[in-house]
Order: structure tokens, then C-alpha cells, then sequence
């Protein structure tokens, strides 16, 4: 199993942080929360802090984590831990990411999310988070 992290961030204003995979990458051109694979000995809060820096070049701190998703694309089993974020520092700007798009509910339901994080915008929509 791949433990994999994922950071829902919000704005403050009802909005969250969509990030697009680039073409050719696995799941190219599909829509992510920003993260990544967790490493040996790392926490998940950790392995996200640390990724969001990376991909984006912002500090932030983890809250609420959300109901983990078990997803196979075909190449073994993932598990994805979703976590409710909060920007300390820094502006998002995209390193690894063809684009990335500040999301009220509607707009995020336009999007061609991958696959594992549909149960996870589920869970945020029936939650109140503003
Ligand atoms: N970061 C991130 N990864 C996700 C999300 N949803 C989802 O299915 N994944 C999958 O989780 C795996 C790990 O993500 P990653 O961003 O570290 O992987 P990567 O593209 O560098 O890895 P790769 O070299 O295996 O393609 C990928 O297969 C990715 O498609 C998500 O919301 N955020």
C-alpha cells in the first residue's frame, strides 16, 4: 500500500486550492489536491507541510484530517489522506503543477477530478468549513 497525502486548502472565503496534473504525468491533465507520497518515518501531516512547500512554496498547517480513501488505478493500491490545511505563509505558485485554481463549490464540480478524490470533495462538500 502507498500512503499518500493530500492538502485541502481554504481560503477563508468558502474556496479551496485545485492543482492540475501536467500531460504525460500519471493522470495527466486531471484535477488534485496538492501532496504526495509520504516517506519512510514521516507522519502524514509531516510528508503534507513538507510537499506543499515543494509544489507550491507555502507554509502551512494541517487541522482537521478527513476519512482516508483506498484507490487502485491499476498499478497497486493507494491510500490517500486528506487533510484540512491552512496557508501560515506564502502565496501558491505552481512548481509541479500545470495549474492551479482557487474553487468555490460550483467551480470544483466542473472539474475532471482523479478518480480517488471524488469521495473526498464529497466529504468537504457536507462539511462547513468557512
Ligand atoms: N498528490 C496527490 N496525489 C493523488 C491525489 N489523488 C490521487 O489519486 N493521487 C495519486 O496518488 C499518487 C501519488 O501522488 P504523487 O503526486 O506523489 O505521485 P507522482 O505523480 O510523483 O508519482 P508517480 O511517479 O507514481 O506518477 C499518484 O498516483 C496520484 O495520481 C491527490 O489528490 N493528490
Amino acid at each position: 500500500m502507498i500512503e499518500v497525502v493530500a492538502g485541502l486548502i481554504l481560503d477563508g472565503t468558502g474556496r479551496l486550492l485545485a492543482c492540475k496534473r501536467p500531460e504525460g504525468k500519471h493522470l495527466g491533465g486531471k484535477w488534485e489536491f496538492p501532496g504526495g507520497k509520504v516517506e519512510p518515518g514521516e507522519s502524514p501531516s509531516d510528508a503534507l507541510v513538507r510537499e506543499l512547500e515543494e509544489e507550491l512554496g507555502i507554509r502551512v498547517e494541517t487541522a482537521t484530517a478527513l476519512t482516508p480513501v483506498v484507490w487502485d488505478y491499476g498499478r497497486g493500491p493507494i491510500r490517500l489522506h486528506p487533510f484540512l490545511c491552512r496557508i501560515l505563509s506564502g502565496q501558491p505558485h505552481p512548481h509541479e503543477h500545470s495549474e492551479i485554481r482557487w474553487c468555490g463549490p460550483d467551480e470544483l464540480g466542473e472539474l475532471d477530478w482523479a478518480e480517488a478524490d471524488v469521495p473526498i470533495l464529497e466529504e468537504w462538500r457536507a462539511m462547513d468549513t468557512r
